[in-house]
């Protein structure tokens, strides 16, 4: 079926208490790892491609494989564009297209961001495309900052409940306590925060860097009002390690197809593992 709005996608899961997983897509294998699973899960799927992604796949093959791949199954799935830094950016996506974007305004002051953001809305709007906004600073796990700057970084509930009024995103990325990029210890996630976020906003919450977060705090995230929720790095784990297992097994092999099936393979577990974790199986 063809692509559908990003934000049909998450109202579905708002209305019956889950959340839609988010993947990160960079080549042709990832994309066909993410549809095959939202079919044999019978899961929306919101596939995303970031500023890095489109730069090294091109936006007109990221496009056209997902739309492709979209007219295979008969499950609803979402072309979404992750932390779009500019305007520009997320027009381009927006002109080739993308159904879902990302403006991540979180490097700049409230206004600017509330500013920013608005502008994309109002395109988003008229075109027919959801609008992700970001409010607090996502960080990376191998960013060195210290716990004063991470409290820092982290999103104002009263600011959350201005920026919704202001911007009208469709869904939200709160700082709450996850970051990309693998954890070293277990991440501590702040849910006084996202409770007291979604009670001023009653924003759908997107949870990014949610690899390697465990399986209680999705829950626990699910509960108060996640309803998108990014895994890009356990299937970049999960490709790798598909990848070497092949190769030392079968160290002569050299038909990349014999390579990267396994790598599919492997993807396509954790892909599943997390649908159902999220609550999205079933439900389309
Ligand atoms: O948030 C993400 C993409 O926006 C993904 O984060 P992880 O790589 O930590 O899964
Ligand atoms: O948020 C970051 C995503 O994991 C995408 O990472 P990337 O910019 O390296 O493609
Ligand atoms: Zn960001
Ligand atoms: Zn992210």
């Amino acid at each position: 079926m063809p692509l559908v709005k990003g934000k049909q996608l998450v109202d579905i899961a708002e209305r019956n208490g889950f959340a839609v997983g988010a993947f990160n897509v960079n080549n042709l294998e990832i994309i066909k790892a993410i549809i095959e699973s939202a079919q044999e899960e019978r899961s929306p799927a919101i596939l995303q491609a970031s500023q890095g992604a489109i730069k090294y796949a091109g936006i007109d093959f990221i496009v056209a494989m997902v739309k492709a791949a979209s007219e295979q199954v008969d499950v609803p799935l979402a072309l979404h564009l992750d932390h779009g830094t500019s305007f520009e950016q997320n027009m381009q996506c927006i002109r080739k297209g993308f159904t879902s974007v990302m403006f991540d305004g979180s490097k700049y002051s409230l206004e600017e961001n509330i500013h920013k953001t608005r502008q994309v809305v109002q395109v988003g709007q008229a075109a027919g495309v959801s609008v992700e906004g970001e409010l607090g600073k996502i960080a990376g796990t191998e960013d060195d900052i210290s716990v004063d700057e991470r409290e820092a970084f982290m999103t104002d509930p009263k600011e959350a409940e201005r920026f919704m009024r202001e911007t009208e995103v469709d869904y939200l990325a709160v700082a709450i306590g996850t970051a990309h990029g693998p954890y070293k210890g277990e991440p501590k996630l702040d849910f006084d925060r996202l409770k007291k976020i979604r009670e001023l906003t009653e924003a759908p919450i997107v949870m990014h860097g949610a690899s390697g977060v465990p399986e209680e705090s999705i829950k626990k995230g699910i509960e108060l009002g996640v309803r998108k929720i990014n895994i890009d790095t356990e299937l970049r784990q999960a490709f790798t390690s598909g990848l070497k297992g092949v190769i030392s097994e079968k160290p002569e092999e050299y038909d990349p197809r014999k390579l990267l099936g396994p790598a599919k393979d492997s993807m396509k577990e954790v892909i599943k593992e997390k649908m159902r974790l999220f609550g999205s199986s079933g439900k389309v």
